[in-house]
């Protein structure tokens, strides 16, 4: 496979110039705003709610300079006690604010979001295998999962928090100004040199925070990846070896994260050396004002819980950029994976297909997984209505790949297919899988119950017709046997069933279907006998009365096919039937007399080596 080529959505790695400096671009903010345009509601409630609400922390400085110089200076006791019910008020009012922008934005980006990622999905589901054969799980599953969530945190915390803390700021600076301009401008002093270290802190940070989500999608992508293939590490012996990468990728992750740390860690204290600073310079400037009368208590006291309200968001803002600039790059790489065009191509005006005869015909065909590698050269077969195919090849000569085209998995660069004279592209893809069952090597079980995994989730399915089915292609008796018969839960992939059980099961998932045509890629792994004799049996009933198309390993499918074909390197090479092509002495003789080596010494002239050089060379 030709990875890293072709349609592969943007990696994790930081983009370039895009999302990693540059300011949102419409075209982004207007798909952005798509999402948020039904919950518009929302939004302004917690824009509104957060700007009117602005002004409620800054009053409380305001107030209090007012008790002191306007009541506890005079000894005012009984407006004291009214300018203590407005402080509480506010302090009120103040909280049910936050209360309430919180839930408001909480709200938004959660419906926002579960609107992407239901398009994610949908889009997912659309996409050709072609794009899954090239795009990693555990990519894809970020950009499902940290990816949209980051969106989220920009809905929810970010956007419309950044307004709340300018509108903050704005009030803090009017009413400073109002009280004691002077002293207002001695606060600001230290302002230059933290707009300087808030600008460097964020230069550095953004470039280590894309660096740790880089480092978190790696960790997940080896995660999915090795939990997956747990078996094949056990068996061969590698967890030493993939232990050792599983270090390197969590130190990495690690020191991505320490990295970042520590510039909080520097920044952090950095701006609260500067806000005690601050402070100093209030007292300092204040106490000679003072003296001179100048200045009241009131209003330094004031100044003291201004300077704490003005830099706390200050600090916020930057962290609140980086939730944006994160958000966007989240973004982008979203939206390239929605723009995604590997899909198969739906017909303008698509035929119906409502009876099928099964008349299958491969015509010239000729196709290629990457550019012009071709995996199958002119291809030209028919299957005529309830005939039976084998498909016979060494390994890699293309079996699984007919059987792709067939069921649409990718579209063919030469030729056609057609089902009863109807080209397969001139076919709504739902409509064509509907007449095809398929039943492959490998059957994938989804976590739920025995029933759910036949009927996929189709309500016309009924209960009586799962159990015939079963009861047809002798699977009835075992799953009868499981705790709960029909509701025994399928652990995640059938995890808890053998493989000829996961194969029976597959079979019923067909015969209910009851597809004209049936798709069948034999199982070789070995099962016992009686399970064995179950399968077979099972297919020639699924077979009875359908066009079949059989990747072939048993002698006895072979010996029962109408006809086999024979794949060498992706080309046809021989077509007949068993004993004609026995007779013929070419590849397929010697594909069988590999498979069966017991019969190679009763024949003069041939060895298992030449063999092997002859079928696969
Ligand atoms: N998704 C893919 N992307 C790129 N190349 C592929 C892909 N799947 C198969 N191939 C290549 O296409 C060729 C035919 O593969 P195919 O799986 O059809 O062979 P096969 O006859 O079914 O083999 P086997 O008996 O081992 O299953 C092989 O060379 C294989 O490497």
């Amino acid at each position: 496979m030709n990875k890293g080529q072709g349609f592969q959505i943007q990696a994790d790695a930081p983009t370039s110039g895009k999302g990693s400096g540059k300011g949102i671009d419409r075209a982004l903010l207007k798909r952005l705003l798509h999402y948020v345009q039904p919950y518009k509601g929302l939004l302004i409630a917690a824009t509104f709610l957060t700007i009117f609400g602005a002004g409620l922390s800054p009053l409380r400085p305001y107030l209090t300079k007012i008790a002191v110089d306007d009541y506890i200076a005079k000894n005012d006791l009984e407006g004291l006690v009214h300018i203590s019910l407005l402080l509480g008020l506010v302090v009120l009012l103040d909280s049910a604010k936050i209360y309430g922008a919180t839930y408001l934005t909480q709200l938004l980006g959660q419906r926002a979001v579960m609107a992407l990622r239901m398009d994610i999905f949908k889009h997912l589901q659309k996409l050709s295998l072609r794009f899954f054969d090239r795009n990693p799980i555990g990519r894809l599953m970020t950009r499902a999962t940290n990816d949209v969530e980051s969106l989220n945190e920009m809905l929810s915390s970010g956007l419309v928090a950044l307004i709340g803390d300018v509108f903050q700021l704005t009030f803090i600076i009017v009413l400073m100004i109002m009280l004691d301009w002077q002293l207002t401008l001695v606060t600001m002093s230290v302002l230059p040199i933290m707009v300087y270290i808030t600008f460097l802190f964020k230069k550095k940070v953004r470039v280590v925070y894309q660096d740790v989500r880089t480092q978190v999608a790696r960790l997940n992508s080896f995660l999915q990846e090795h939990i997956t293939g747990m078996a094949t590490i056990q068996l061969f012996g590698r967890e030493p070896q993939e232990f050792e990468k599983h270090t390197e990728i969590s130190a990495a992750h690690r020191d991505a994260n320490i990295r970042s740390i520590h510039y909080y860690s520097i920044f952090y204290p950095t701006i609260e050396f500067l806000s005690s600073v601050a402070m100093g310079l209030i007292i300092w400037h204040s106490g000679a004002r003072m003296l001179d009368g100048t200045l009241t208590v009131g209003i330094v006291i004031s100044f003291v819980q201004f300077v704490t309200q003005f830099f706390r968001p200050l600090q916020d803002l930057s962290e609140k950029y980086n939730i944006m600039q994160t958000a966007i790059s989240s973004a982008e790489r979203i939206f390239s994976l929605l723009d995604e065009k590997e899909i198969i191509d739906e017909p303008k005006n698509p035929i119906a297909l409502k009876e099928v005869k099964g008349h299958i015909r491969f015509e010239n065909v000729s196709f290629a997984y990457n550019d012009e590698n071709w995996v199958l050269r002119d291809i030209d077969f028919e299957v005529k209505p309830g005939e039976k195919v084998a498909i016979v090849g060494a390994t890699g000569s293309g079996k699984t790949t007919i059987i792709s085209l067939l069921s649409r998995f990718y579209d063919i660069q030469k030729g056609t297919i057609s089902i009863d004279g109807n080209d397969i592209k001139q076919i709504h893809e739902r409509v064509l899988r509907q007449h095809l069952g398929v039943v492959m090597q490998d059957v994938f079980l989804f976590s739920g119950t025995i029933r759910e995994n036949i009927t996929l989730g189709n309500p016309d399915i009924t209960d009586e017709d799962i159990q015939k089915a079963a009861k047809l292609v002798g699977a009835a008796a075992f799953i009868q046997k499981l705790p709960g018969g029909y509701d025994y839960q399928v652990m995640e992939r059938g995890g808890a069933l053998s493989t000829g059980q996961r194969q029976l099961i597959s079979f019923v998932r067909a015969m209910v279907y009851n597809p004209k045509i049936l798709i069948l890629d034999e199982a070789t792994s070995s099962v016992d006998t009686e399970t064995e004799y179950l399968i077979e049996s099972a297919m020639q009933t699924l077979m009875k009365g359908r066009t079949s198309i059989v990747i072939a390993h048993r002698l006895s499918t072979v010996q029962r096919a109408d006809k086999i074909i024979v794949l060498h390197k992706g080309v046809i090479r021989e077509v007949g039937s068993h004993q004609e092509l026995l007779q013929k002495r070419g590849l397929y003789y010697k594909l069988y007399l590999l498979q069966y080596p017991e019969l190679l010494h009763k024949q003069a002239g041939f060895d298992e080596e030449s063999l092997n050089t002859d079928v696969l060379s």
